[in-house]
């Protein structure tokens, strides 16, 4: 981990820590969203040592790998190892899972699951990949008009690109949020995020259903 990750990533807790205790002076319960992937492990270990009042603290996540919770390509297993660690652990986690094999099937009951989440979200936090995608919004995924355009909450998806079918919480559902952050590192995303911010069709680079949220972007080399 280069130093400058690191240092980014103590910034973005100290950040989703502010917005996180400014908002549990006015509401009973918040909601955090963070998202998978191998970007923000350096970001859960700095927020999960920040002193918040985590029992009143609920977080899910953006989108999930449709695998069993012990596998490594979890984003459950992500979070429950390197989050939901110390005091953070008084937190309300609510998976994207279910018994079912295929999110085909399993949708219906995520989405009950993560019915008593109470949105708007203090903060969404998403990781975008090399191809333009955030969340599971993948440019190849035969579902990406649907998770843009449907007021439902969660999606199945399937995409050529990846090893697993996937769920993810709809665009229209991840717009409804206080703050936006994006949270990327490494030349070839900041590369993707230029091209992103110099058009506008979001089929072709998903991440831009977010640039006008307003999204405040976290980046280091
Ligand atoms: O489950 C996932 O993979 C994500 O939530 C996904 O949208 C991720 O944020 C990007 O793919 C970036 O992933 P990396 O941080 O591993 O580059």
């Amino acid at each position: 981990m280069s130093q400058q990750r690191q240092k980014l990533a103590e910034q973005l807790a100290e950040a989703v820590a502010q917005a996180l205790s400014e908002d549990l002076d006015r509401q009973e319960r918040v909601l955090l969203v963070v998202s998978g992937g191998s970007t923000p492990v350096p970001f859960f270990k700095a927020l999960a040592a920040k002193p918040l009042a985590w029992s009143r603290i609920d977080i899910t996540l953006a989108d999930e790998r449709w695998v069993d919770e012990q596998s490594s390509d979890s984003n459950a297993k992500l979070v429950r190892e390197n989050l939901l660690q110390g005091d953070a652990a008084a937190a309300r986690f609510v998976p994207l899972t279910a018994e079912a094999s295929t999110p085909e099937e399993g949708v219906a009951a995520v989405a009950e699951q993560t019915a008593s989440l109470s949105w708007p979200a203090s903060v969404v936090i998403l990781g975008m990949g090399g191809d333009g995608h955030t969340a599971s919004l993948f440019p190849d995924s035969q579902e990406l008009g649907l998770a843009l355009s449907t007021d439902e909450p969660l999606v199945a998806v399937r995409t050529p690109s990846q090893p697993q079918p996937r769920i993810t919480f709809s665009a229209s559902r991840l717009h409804q949020a206080h703050r936006h952050i994006l949270h990327i590192t490494g030349d070839d995303k900041r590369a993707v995020l230029a091209n992103a911010l110099n058009g506008d069709d979001v089929r072709q680079l998903p991440i831009r259903a977010f640039l006008s949220c307003p999204l405040a972007i976290y980046w280091a080399p």
